[in-house]
């Protein structure tokens, strides 16, 4: 379970990313952030790890609090949190399999991790995600060989080996065509389902936040605006998350900008 309280984020520029968010998502859902460019999507996702430290409030992940912990404390709550971004993505001149082991780090010391002290099981639950992504053949690949769906996979090949029970995925789609974007989408549903994981991601496109999740959260200038099942997301809502122009342009421009 993820808890924010009153979770309020200015930026050192003035710019309020976040204002006054309250909000609980609770194990194995699957949350869509949906909202205009500049909203506060990627804050929001970013506060729950703390990549983006917070500015007033809390947020607990399964009951700790990301604001108090110290450094081991932090550790072992991203431990818990599996993050696919294209920011943060695969290390390209390594292997496939060497970027998803690296999803096991966080569960040895420094020391072990810089000597890339992987044990058995690890390599096996390498393999293991690889096959559940449908990338089996792209072990020994070089990560940039990999087209951008690929590589988007991969991440998801990740964060399970991480064995984490959240995944923020922070627009994993935006580059994508609309088939690889289908896969990539079905492998996210699959973990949510197959394997209870919490999924908070988020979307541009409100087609496919209508299609996969069980909760669609739109932010607005940071705070949030609509809050609730995906049917109940009317035009008239959709109309106040994202101004009138939505109507002037053609549903595919703005499933696919
Ligand atoms: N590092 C930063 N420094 C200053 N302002 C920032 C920073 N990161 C984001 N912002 C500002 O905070 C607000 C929210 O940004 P955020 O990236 O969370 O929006 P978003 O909804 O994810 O947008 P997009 O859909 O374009 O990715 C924006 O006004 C943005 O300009």
């Amino acid at each position: 379970m993820i808890t924010f309280k009153k979770v309020s984020k200015t930026y050192p520029n003035g710019v309020k990313g976040l204002q006054n968010i309250n909000l609980t998502i609770n194990e194995g859902e699957f949350v869509s952030i949906i909202g205009l460019s500049g909203a506060g999507k990627s804050t929001l996702l970013r506060a729950v790890n703390q990549l983006v430290p917070i500015t007033t409030g809390d947020i607990q992940v399964n009951g700790r609090s990301i604001t108090q912990a110290n450094k081991k404390e932090l550790r072992a709550i991203r431990r818990e949190i599996g993050l696919i971004s294209q920011q943060f993505n695969l290390v390209k001149r390594s292997t496939v399999q060497k970027n998803v082991l690296s999803g096991r780090l966080g569960y040895y010391s420094t020391f072990k991790s810089i000597f890339g002290l992987f044990t058995k099981e690890d390599y096996e639950r390498t393999v293991e995600a690889l096959a559940s992504v449908g990338l089996s053949d792209k072990l020994q690949t070089r990560s940039d060989e990999l087209s951008g769906g690929q590589q988007q996979r991969v991440l998801i090949a990740r964060a399970l080996v991480q064995q984490a029970p959240i995944i923020l995925a922070d627009e994993p789609v935006a580059s994508l065509d609309p088939v690889t974007t289908q896969k990539v989408m079905d492998d996210l549903r699959r973990i949510n389902q197959e394997m209870a994981k919490t999924i908070l991601i988020n979307l541009h496109s409100i087609p496919l936040a209508r299609e996969y999740s069980s909760r669609i959260i739109a932010l607005k200038e940071g705070t949030v605006v609509f809050d609730g099942l995906p049917e109940a997301l009317t035009d008239e809502r959709l109309e106040k998350i994202y101004g009138k122009s939505i109507f002037e342009e053609t549903a595919g421009n703005v499933s696919e900008n």
